[in-house]
């Protein structure tokens, strides 16, 4: 039942029990208020008692998997958890201390092996996303948020597919070189005594372009230029957190929808009815990815309604930004840290372009053929990118996944994280950064580079629609910043605060920002 409705009826049984005990038995306010607590209580205490036994007993269907006490009993260790924005740190300890499979909730289950990845995530009987997708009880849905498979896959192929294919993606390229030139001027205007903190820029950059992809070429915001005034950027970001942490828990997300807590999630939903008036009465010259989704190019398909669309919008600015503006201020970040690297990209790109200043227009093919710098791009989107757990639901029978028995409805998600680091996957030196693991004879004999153990996108009929799209923006932007200025830490940057500071919830915020220092 859902949360908030169960906190409703209770509501209603407290005040029936207190007008029956006020004139059915006459009691006094006071004595009728304490049997209504007592009553309250104890029912309470009862269906708190015996969850906690069944889910600690060996009845429950996953009493064989090994986990925490705390997180076998209750999913709010979960939300805890991700609140932290340790995830993926604390995740793979526990799969250290535990083994392949984790018992993260009580009916939760983390499964760090590489053979879970094809069954659940890419094959053609991919698993149904779990509740965790829910947001909250707005009205409308868009792609993301849709859990099952049939009607997933039907809005993904009429509205969303056309505006990213390969010769859309080519139409959207000036536009994001245009955009990019906004950043090179942002990094030099935003100087002060030569220090720029570039997360921030990117952050700003990220939104001008995913906006512009979005809702055309009359896009009127410019992030980069004038800044983040109204707060929207960080009310995309809030929003993302919020579904992040309250999925863990989909009963405590409806009872807590009706409070101020998840304001931003409606917030964004009233951003999103502005924005949409705004792109039909302004239109846009080129096709957008509006173009499609407000079905202005003939489709089999019939028209959205306003509340999908306002989700879909959503859904398209907050998958464009944060994860490429969190990947490529990590790849600034491992550039800053590893001089030799750094001094390597930087005589790629110049090589390749000796005359060019950085504020050309690039293309995709252009970019795509300097070896060093897509090794670069892939080992940055390897240990830069923002994380989700990606939940899905054991289909009906439960599933045998790598070597487990996993009955049905069990909440299943693969750490990506645990295994974007498992020497099983990249050998030797998981954590560190080394673009060279990406070379053909990788780190020489016997070390390991596993393209399919990549969770950074995710795989298969849920997985990013927006990668070669995001490949391509981490390329241009490093060309272009690179063939301008020369990057190094601020003097008193200190990298163990930035990594400290980092708090991954889907989106990546970082506490301690990434101040570098730019010259021409
Ligand atoms: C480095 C940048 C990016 C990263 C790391 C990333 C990662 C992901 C991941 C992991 C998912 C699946 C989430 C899940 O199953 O819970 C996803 C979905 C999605 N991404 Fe991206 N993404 C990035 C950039 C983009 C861009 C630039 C776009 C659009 C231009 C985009 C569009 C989408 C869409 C539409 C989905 C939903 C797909 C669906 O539900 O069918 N992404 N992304």
């Amino acid at each position: 039942m859902r949360g908030d409705i169960w906190l409703a009826l209770e509501i209603i049984g407290a005040i029936g029990l207190f007008i029956t005990e006020r004139h059915t038995h006459g009691s006094s306010i006071l004595s009728a208020l304490s049997c209504v607590a007592r009553t309250i209580s104890c029912h309470v205490a009862a269906l708190i008692t015996s969850a906690v036994l069944y889910r600690l007993s060996p009845l429950h269907p996953l009493a064989k998997f090994p986990g925490p006490l705390i997180n076998r009993i209750t999913s709010l260790k979960l939300v805890q958890i991700v609140a932290s924005g340790k995830r993926y740190e604390i995740i793979n300890d526990l799969h250290k201390r535990y083994g392949v499979a984790v018992r993260t909730g009580p009916n939760t289950i983390s499964l760090n092996s590489h053979d879970a990845i094809l069954p659940i995530y890419a094959s053609a009987s991919a698993w149904d996303k779990s509740d965790a997708y829910q947001l909250g009880l707005i009205p409308g849905t868009g792609l993301f948020f849709i859990r099952d498979r049939k009607s997933h896959d039907y809005r993904r192929r009429h509205y969303w597919a056309p505006s990213l294919t390969n010769d859309a993606i080519v139409s959207y390229t000036p536009m994001i070189n245009r955009r990019t030139n906004n950043l090179l001027e942002a990094l030099a205007n935003r100087r002060e005594d030569g220090i720029v903190d570039v997360s921030l820029a990117l952050n700003h950059w990220t939104h001008d372009v995913t906006g512009e992809l979005v809702f055309g070429d009359s896009y009127w915001e410019n992030f980069c230029k004038n800044g983040d005034h109204k707060g929207m950027v960080d009310s995309a970001i809030t929003e993302t957190i919020v579904f992040e942490i309250l999925g863990e828990a989909p009963s405590l997300f409806n009872v807590l929808w009706w409070f101020p807590t998840t304001k931003a999630l409606r917030t964004m939903d009233d951003c999103a009815e502005v924005a949409l008036k705004q792109r039909r009465h302004i239109g846009s010259q080129s096709k957008d990815m509006m173009t499609y989704l407000l079905s202005e190019v003939p489709s089999p398909a019939p028209k959205l309604p306003d509340s999908h669309l306002r989700q879909e919008a959503i859904i398209a600015i907050q998958a464009g930004t944060n994860g490429i503006s969190a990947a490529i201020t990590f790849a600034f970040f491992f550039l800053a840290s590893n001089p030799e690297i750094y001094a390597r990209l930087k005589i790629e790109i110049k090589d390749f372009f000796p005359d060019f200043d950085g504020s050309e227009i690039f293309d995709g093919k252009m970019v795509e053929k300097l070896p060093y710098l897509n090794a670069v791009a892939e080992e940055s989107l390897r240990l830069g990118a923002p994380l989700g757990s990606f939940p899905r639901t054991t289909p009906k029978g439960g599933a045998y996944i790598a070597g487990q028995y996993i009955p049905e409805g069990t909440i299943v998600g693969v750490p990506a994280w645990a295994q974007l680091i498992s020497e099983e996957n990249f050998y030797p030196h998981p954590e560190s950064f080394i673009p060279e693991r990406w070379l053909p004879g990788g780190l020489g004999p016997g070390s390991r580079c596993d393209k399919n153990a990549i969770m950074t996108f995710s795989h298969g009929p849920f997985g990013c629609m927006g990668k070669q799209f995001a490949h391509l923006e981490m390329r241009l932007v490093l060309v272009k910043t690179l063939l301008r200025y020369d990057f190094k830490f601020a003097p008193d940057f200190d990298s163990v605060k930035f990594l400290a500071g980092v708090k991954n919830m889907r989106v990546t915020s970082f506490g301690y920002p990434l101040r570098l220092q730019v010259t021409f």
